[in-house]
């Protein structure tokens, strides 16, 4: 046996030995596997089956009505000194952290089985993936682990040849919100987990290994684990730009990933691809450019708002193999969420008899899980162990005014000070109001594993000699008028605005310059057949001076939070620019 396997194997005793469960099973991802668990869930209530002619090995999983997002009060970063978490991070004493844990776990699993998850994030062949092991007692992890990650027996072997991996335990525990609990050991390499059946608090690969340890493994060695997106554009010429993109959760990654161009662009030629929708890993490669793998291997998706007029590609891939978390259903068995253009919700995602009166039938949060290969836009270089090569990067969010729809950024340190300035408004994908603006630097606030301060000296320690960088822009799809309507009709028409940036990128596009960064001018855009009044369009494209001046002061105020882990750098970027207003 070799020592790798000793020492997963040591840790898998050890876990059952303070767990206490009935079972102990070693999941090899096979169809086989998946098939018993299913029947499992079935039996048990966990998953509900929908209608096998519409929807062929389709699932709905209802949660705990408490247990529907993430818990971003309950996640914890616990490094030795609390400085290296930050002020962005709850941090707590690791050693405190593992008596409590340890507290939790003491026989939880009894009466249960605990699946071995062995998984690898990223393509099981490629240098920049990386391999971690999920404990956890329950059945409706492990089959979405499957869809989300390269799940089974090529990960154990991995783990095997290569000796470090990612401890993560997970227990559902009593799903009790007052016992509930998402911690990280960076410096430990380990996850634990306890309370939540939820996707991001309990799909380890996920924002627990994927973003906050692997941005903590990713400082110290170079690379960056980011909240974004990964997309192909496709010109009439047959190039292809890939582009990277930073929203925040429910701020329309999965929709720009899976973008359908309008028809006048699909006429000419122009194709889009997806590589990814929530996570990026980037590393410098040996030309300067930095290259981009999705560590992922599936969709975890916002369901509500998905429809044909909005995101097709997303349709088509719903329609068999996948599991929905607290979706609505029709009397036939079809999932239902709002937005959706055609059916009827019969029950809710509680499980009763819809009534609107009484509210949504699909949560706010609820979700999709789907292989990323059912996707008809998904690339095969999606698979290639080099990732690809990006053209540009893209922060945006939720900013119902002051932002413009599109502007870009002068170089990569004005490009990192958007990014660490970006603020948006809070959705229901965590617990907690909905609506409210708050910054979230790169779209990471709850994801990064150690302080801000440090973080952006890392994002702007990757401009140096010989450095090809991407160019860096912020969008805000999510303007609103008086009557607090969407101006920019969004979705395939942010093709418009992809468009511009890539044409800037190739020295094609004309653009203003403006103290905040470089802004089209609306003749700069494409608008053919867009139908929006002129006045709206300038509205979308102007700079508001004195809303800016009192943005720049705020920004000010937030950078001084990280004190003195704040690069000098990105406060004489901000205060030239506020001295420019
Ligand atoms: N108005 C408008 N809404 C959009 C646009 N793109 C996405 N949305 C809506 O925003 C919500 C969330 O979008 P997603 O693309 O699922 O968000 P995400 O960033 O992938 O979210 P996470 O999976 O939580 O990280 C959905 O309800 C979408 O319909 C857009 O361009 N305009
Ligand atoms: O992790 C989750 O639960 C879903 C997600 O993508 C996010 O919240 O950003
Ligand atoms: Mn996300």
């Amino acid at each position: 046996m070799s020592s790798q396997l000793a020492s997963l194997n040591d840790w898998v005793a050890s876990v059952a030995q303070l767990t206490q469960p009935d079972a102990i099973h070693w999941c090899d991802g096979s169809d086989a596997e998946n098939a018993r668990l299913v029947e499992l869930m079935l039996a048990n209530g966990d998953l509900v089956k929908l209608n096998e002619q519409t929807h062929p090995n389709c699932y709905l999983h209802r949660s705990s009505p408490s247990d529907v997002a993430r818990v971003e009060h309950l996640t914890f970063v616990c490094t030795r000194h609390p400085a290296d978490a930050g002020p962005n991070n709850n941090w707590m004493d690791p050693a405190e952290a593992h008596r409590e844990m340890d507290a939790l776990y003491a026989g939880c699993m009894r009466g249960r089985t605990m699946y071995v998850v062995p998984y690898c994030m990223g393509p099981i062949d490629s240098p920049l993936s990386r391999c971690g092991v999920e404990i956890t007692d329950s059945p409706y992890v492990v089959a979405n682990m499957r869809i989300m990650t390269r799940m089974g027996a090529a990960a154990q072997a991995r783990i095997e040849r290569e000796g470090s991996f990612v401890k993560g335990l997970h227990s559902i525990g009593e799903l009790d919100p007052n016992r509930r609990f998402i911690m990280h050991f960076p410096e430990e390499l380990s996850i634990q987990s306890y309370g939540s059946g939820y996707g991001g608090n309990a799909l380890l690969g996920k924002k627990c290994h994927a973003l906050r340890i692997a941005s903590y493994q990713a400082r110290t060695e170079g690379w960056l684990a980011e909240h974004m997106l990964i997309v192909g554009i496709e010109n009439p010429q047959g190039e292809t730009h890939y582009v990277a993109a930073a929203f925040p959760s429910a701020c329309g990654k999965t929709n720009l990933a899976m973008l359908i161009p309008p028809e006048g662009y699909r006429r000419a030629g122009w194709k889009v691809w997806t590589v990814g929708d929530d996570i990026c890993w980037m590393h410098p490669g040996a030309d300067g450019r930095l290259y981009a793998i999705n560590p992922e291997a599936g969709f975890f998706g916002v369901a509500p708002g998905t429809s044909e007029k909005t995101n097709a590609n997303a349709m088509a891939m719903l329609d068999h193999d996948a599991i929905f978390t607290n979706t609505g259903v029709t009397a036939d068995g079809q999932p239902w969420w709002e937005g959706m253009t055609s059916g009827t919700p019969a029950k809710d995602w509680q499980g009763r008899d819809y009534d609107k009166a009484v509210g949504p039938a699909a949560h706010p949060n609820s979700r999709f899980t789907v292989s990323a290969k059912q996707c008809p836009s998904y690339t095969a270089k999606a698979e290639d162990p080099q990732g690809v090569p990006l053209s540009a990067i893209i922060f945006g969010g939720r900013r119902a005014s002051l932002v413009p729809l599109v502007l870009e950024a002068r170089d990569w340190t004005h490009g990192v000070l958007v990014g660490a300035s970006m603020a948006s408004e809070t959705t229901a994908a965590a617990t907690g109001a909905v609506g409210v603006v708050r910054r979230d630097s790169m779209a990471m606030k709850p994801f990064a594993g150690y302080n801000f301060g440090d973080y952006f000296a890392h994002w702007l320690s990757f401009d140096k000699p010989g450095a090809k960088l991407p160019k860096i822009f912020q969008v805000n799809w999510f303007r609103k008028d008086a009557d607090g309507k969407f101006m920019w009709p969004g979705f395939g028409d942010n093709m418009r605005v992809l468009e511009w940036m890539l044409k800037r990128v190739t020295g094609q596009a004309h653009a203003v310059e403006t103290p905040v960064g470089n802004l089209p001018l609306p003749a700069d855009l494409d608008t053919e057949g867009l139908g929006l009044d002129a006045a709206t369009l300038e509205q979308l494209l102007t700079l508001d001076r004195a809303g800016w001046k009192a943005e720049m002061e705020s920004i000010g105020e937030y950078l001084e939070e990280f004190g003195d882990r704040t690069p000098e750098v990105l406060k004489a970027e901000r205060a030239r620019i506020a001295a420019q207003l």
